[in-house]
């Protein structure tokens, strides 16, 4: 590590121990100064340095005088040592930093240290600070939506109990606001919230409700600056704002496939420290009308029908999707349609190339800029005007088509739908699930949640794409508000199952978007930022 200027350093009690506290511009260090210095005659830094701790300056939240400890809690020797110290030394401060336990957990933690003078003590206070100020990523003043009935109906607690003590103690100001009804959120970041003064919104809900608040933050940014979401090649202007997530719905994939686990004090945290991380938007189009946008999974045939079927049973919570998997499962439906998109180029790597997307993923920051993407378009459009040939077709029988924009992890299936796509690539990964037997589609669920290759089927293709197309065989209800239909028995089909145990079906399922069902069909997706 390049050493640097040591900004201030002390002497200083933590408990009863003496450390000495040094901090540079990235690092705040502490060692314990050992007795044992003397018993080895002088040759210190190996016994030292087994006794040093240190936080990355930018993993400090906050820093502050030292609540007084009132409590008597001097039982033990080294208790009643301790509180000696503390008397003698009372002006003392508390650094509140991130310590990263098991499996992308992150934790607050706290460092009290007691110091010889009150102007020592205040030093230390005032240069720490100085430092965090210079940490301009991270946010002052946030907007904070809370379904409170996402998930097992905790959002509003979850948020009161773990988060806001956190965003206090970071000093960040709140505007909170508990939704009351669907798209609340989203209409009022859409028409009312003055965002000028916030530096990002906060969702404290599933990926339902992400959803809203991504729709109401990218049609606000849109609308203010004369975008027409209509396009389908229209170029999105990206938002300004940050949107924070605290797990508190059913599924909660968006979150889990960006921190690594659905835990709300991790993402408190992240959110303290200013993390953050680009991700996909995918505009979903029914011939040129605008439908909605999707980040993770967009899904037609089987997490349709399960979305579909789960909504009627939201008061049971999450286990609605595991009830209506396995209903939708015994179903076995599949649907016919045709399927045609535009592959990402070869330098966009592969869904089955076991590559994961983490943060600072080098695939995604060297994705083509807008310059050039916009360049390939106009040669792709020419191309495909011409004989068509950049576009591939695919017409078949399909129990489920998928597209993940990310990896879909979640607590279900911890490496996702498409475990090497990547967040923040400019592409999604199409799977197609065709007809198949329904212990074969129960190996390739099954495969979802342990460590073989779910792709590794002769039913199953994965491509990663940059655009797509769908178009069901069967003629859709012309109305954009009514829903589409779930499949229903027709007689057609009763005679199919009876004779052939197959389930097809001459009515359509429907486009599961990011937990949404979508009104139409036939849909035009493509990758806008
Ligand atoms: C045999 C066990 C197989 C387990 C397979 C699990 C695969 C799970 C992949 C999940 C991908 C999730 C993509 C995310 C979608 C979310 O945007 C979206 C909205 O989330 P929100 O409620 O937080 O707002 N969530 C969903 O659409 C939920 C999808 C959940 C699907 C669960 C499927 C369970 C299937 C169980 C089949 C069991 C067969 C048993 C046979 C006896
Ligand atoms: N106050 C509210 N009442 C009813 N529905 C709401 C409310 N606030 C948000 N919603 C809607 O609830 C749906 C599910 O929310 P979400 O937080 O994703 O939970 P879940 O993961 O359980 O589906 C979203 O479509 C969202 O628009
Ligand atoms: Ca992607």
């Amino acid at each position: 590590m390049e050493k640097q200027a040591i900004l201030l350093s002390s002497k200083l009690f933590q408990k009863h121990r003496q450390v000495e506290v040094v901090l540079n511009r990235s690092f705040l260090a502490w060692k314990e100064i050992e007795k044992s210095r003397k018993r080895s005659s002088g040759i210190s830094p190996i016994s030292e340095r087994v006794h040093s701790r240190g936080v990355q300056v930018c993993e400090i939240l906050a820093v502050g005088k030292a609540e007084e400890d009132n409590q008597d809690n001097t039982k033990t020797r080294s208790q009643k040592k301790a509180k000696q110290h503390s008397q003698r030394y009372p002006h003392a401060f508390t650094v509140s930093y991130v310590r990263r336990t098991r499996l992308h957990q992150w934790r607050c933690a706290d460092a009290t240290f007691h110091c010889a003078s009150q102007e020592l003590c205040e030093q230390w206070i005032k240069v720490i600070n100085e430092q965090l100020s210079l940490l301009t990523n991270r946010p002052k003043s946030l907007l904070v939506y809370i379904n409170p009935y996402g998930g097992k109906q905790r959002g509003k607690r979850i948020y009161e109990q773990k988060v806001a003590p956190l965003f206090r103690r970071a000093c960040i100001s709140t505007d909170v606001i508990v939704t009351e009804r669907a798209n609340h959120a989203r209409d009022h970041l859409k028409m009312e919230a003055n965002l000028d003064q916030y530096d990002g919104v906060v969702c404290v809900g599933g990926d339902g409700m992400f959803s809203e608040i991504l729709h109401g933050l990218v049609t606000r940014t849109q609308t203010d600056r004369g975008v027409d979401q209509n396009q389908p090649d229209a170029k999105l202007v990206p938002c300004s704002l940050r949107i924070g997530i605290i797990p508190a719905g059913s599924t909660d994939c968006i979150c889990f496939a960006t921190v690594g686990t659905n835990d709300p004090v991790t993402s408190a945290l992240h959110i303290i420290v200013g993390d953050s991380q680009p991700m996909d938007v995918c505009s979903v189009h029914h011939h040129d009308i605008f439908l909605r946008y999707s980040v993770s999974l967009l899904g037609y045939g089987f997490y349709g029908d399960v979305l579909t079927d789960s909504e009627r049973k939201r008061w049971l919570g999450p286990a609605r999707y595991d009830l209506s998997g396995v209903k939708t499962f015994l179903s076995h439906n599949y649907y016919e349609g045709t399927v045609s998109f535009l592959p990402a180029e070869d330098t966009m790597g592969n869904p089955r190339d076991k590559l994961q997307c983490r943060s600072g993923c080098h695939v995604c920051q060297h994705k083509p800029s807008l310059k050039d993407k916009q360049w390939e378009m106009s040669v792709e459009k020419e191309k495909t005007d011409k004989d068509g040939s950049s576009w591939n077709v695919i017409r078949g029988k399909f129990i489920a088509i998928n597209a993940a924009s990310m990896s879909c992890a979640c607590p279900r299936s911890p490496k996702g739908l498409s475990p090497s796509a990547h967040l923040a690539d400019g592409t999604t990964d199409l799977i197609l699930v065709r007809q198949c037997s329904r212990l074969d589609f129960f190996r390739h669920l099954l495969r979802h949640t342990n460590k073989d290759d779910q792709f590794d089927h002769s039913f199953v293709e994965v491509h990663r794409v940059r655009r797509f197309r769908f178009h069901p065989q069967h003629q859709e209800p012309v109305s954009l508000e009514g829903l589409s239909e779930s499949p229903k028995k027709t007689g057609f089909q009763a005679i199919c199952s009876q004779q052939t145990g197959c389930n097809y079906s001459t009515a359509n399922s429907s486009w599961n978007c990011d937990g949404e069902i979508l009104p139409q069909v036939a849909i035009q997706v493509s990758l806008g930022f």
